[in-house]
């Protein structure tokens, strides 16, 4: 048992893995936690890069929203409409939703999600759980030369990636989801080390958005892309976790990728997301990312502050 110890409130949290996740005991979510509470979340969530809590069954979309305003600002997706008129993503397994692809979430514009808030409602029988990789141990892990290279680097994420090319998805599935997923293309140049504006770590910002790395040939890319890529996903620097029905897990979407293991058919799965308002990553050498497409970009967020989206929202 180990405590996050902030002045006023200790947590009660268990480790989930030797290197990323805890779980959290004793905390009914909702909109009511005190400013201590929050706090020992948070620092809780910098420490171990995801966070777990069972038993939450009471949360509703309202619940779990005023719960993430806690957190930080809510955001909708660039381009997937949400399932309340608000801010609630939905992966829904009988849609074809699986997130099964490494990937950090939203990373194709610049200022993506800090963190992301999901709860789980309806679940297989077995399988379907989900993996989550610390990124900063992944850098960590790196070679001395290999993180001089990565230093250096700066790579570009885009959701027009090739859904079709997933093994799993059928024709009709990929299109369909292609066609909402991409109805805009974002292309945005990251550095591939981003500095955690909150911890001062080093994280490998790369996943299933990254495309290419700038001003380098195909091949290269794809060879530098796969090969930091096997540091993040070294088993040692994930963990795994198995749902049950109102389980909430928040990740630092700063400092993690994810997998949403594929593996239960065409049994139900139905999880439901928040994100929150995220930063513009900056580099070791303190150059910032930038969009790059489309040229005139829409206001969604991750582009344009979300207060103005949140303002324009509820303007009737
Ligand atoms: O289905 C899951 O467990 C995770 C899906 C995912 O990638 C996400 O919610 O961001
Ligand atoms: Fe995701």
């Amino acid at each position: 048992m180990t405590t996050a110890t902030t002045a006023l409130t200790q947590l009660r949290l268990t480790p989930a893995a030797g290197r990323i996740g805890a779980i959290v005991h004793d905390v009914t979510l909702g909109g009511d936690l005190s400013a201590e509470t929050v706090a020992a979340i948070e620092a809780a969530l910098y420490e171990h890069k995801v966070l777990f809590f069972r038993g939450q069954q009471h949360l509703d979309d309202a619940g779990h929203e005023a719960f993430a305003r806690l957190l930080g600002q809510p955001v909708g997706h660039p381009t997937v409409p949400s399932v309340d008129g608000r801010y609630i993503f939905e992966l829904d397994a009988t849609k074809g939703a699986r997130a099964n692809n490494w990937h950090t979430d939203v990373t194709f514009v610049p200022s993506y999600p800090k963190a992301s808030i999901l709860r789980a409602l309806e679940l297989p029988e077995a399988g379907g759980s989900t993996v989550w990789a610390n990124t900063v141990a992944a850098y960590q892990d790196l070679p001395a030369p290999l993180k001089t290279l990565a230093d250096s680097l700066r790579a570009v994420h885009t959701n027009d990636y090739d859904y079709a090319a997933r093994p799993d998805a059928s024709p009709e599935a990929a299109e369909l989801f292609r066609r909402v997923f991409v109805s805009t293309t974002f292309k945005t140049e990251h550095p591939v080390v981003r500095v955690h504006p909150v911890t001062g770590e080093k994280t490998l910002l790369l996943g299933g958005f990254a495309q290419r790395i700038a001003g380098l040939p195909t091949a290269d890319s794809q060879a530098l892309l796969a090969l930091f890529q096997r540091y993040v996903e070294r088993l040692e620097n994930t963990v795994r976790w198995d749902w049950q029905v109102g389980d909430v897990a928040i990740w630092d979407n700063r400092a993690t990728q994810h997998y949403a293991v594929n593996d239960y058919g065409d049994q139900p799965r139905l999880v439901r997301r928040i994100t929150l308002d995220g930063d513009l990553p900056v580099g070791v050498d303190g150059t910032a990312s930038r969009l790059l497409e489309p040229a005139d970009p829409p206001a969604v967020p991750g582009l344009v502050p979300a207060e103005q989206l949140e303002a324009a929202l509820h303007q009737g």
